[in-house]
């Protein structure tokens, strides 16, 4: 996996609305409508992170969520982040957050 470096992030950035961040890391806040689906929503993005072998970190404040990636063997954002980012979207809007 190679870093995708200031103007390969920023290019993914525009695709994806609602994350920002830089070389070193992207993230997104998304409210839950409530505190159990927030956790929900947690869940689901636990179960396509093992299945992709790629981890976020996860801030969890009743029902408001935010979600870092990078990848931690490279020291930076990689097409994997750039995934998992378009995964916990999925996930997120099909619980109804925003
Ligand atoms: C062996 C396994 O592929 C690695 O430990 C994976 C697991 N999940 C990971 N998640 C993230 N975010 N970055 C990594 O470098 C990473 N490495």
């Amino acid at each position: 996996m190679t870093l995708l470096g200031d103007d390969g992030v920023r290019a993914a950035l525009a695709e994806l609305p609602g994350w920002s961040g830089d070389a070193s890391a992207i993230t997104r806040g998304v409210k839950a409508p409530d505190f159990p689906t927030g956790i929900r929503i947690v869940d689901d993005v636990a179960e396509a992170a093992e299945a992709a072998d790629h981890h976020p970190d996860i801030d969890i404040r009743w029902r408001s969520l935010t979600f870092t990636l990078a990848t931690h063997s490279e020291g930076g954002v990689t097409q994997k982040d750039v995934d998992l980012a378009g995964r916990i979207d999925e996930i997120a809007a099909r619980h109804g957050a925003r």
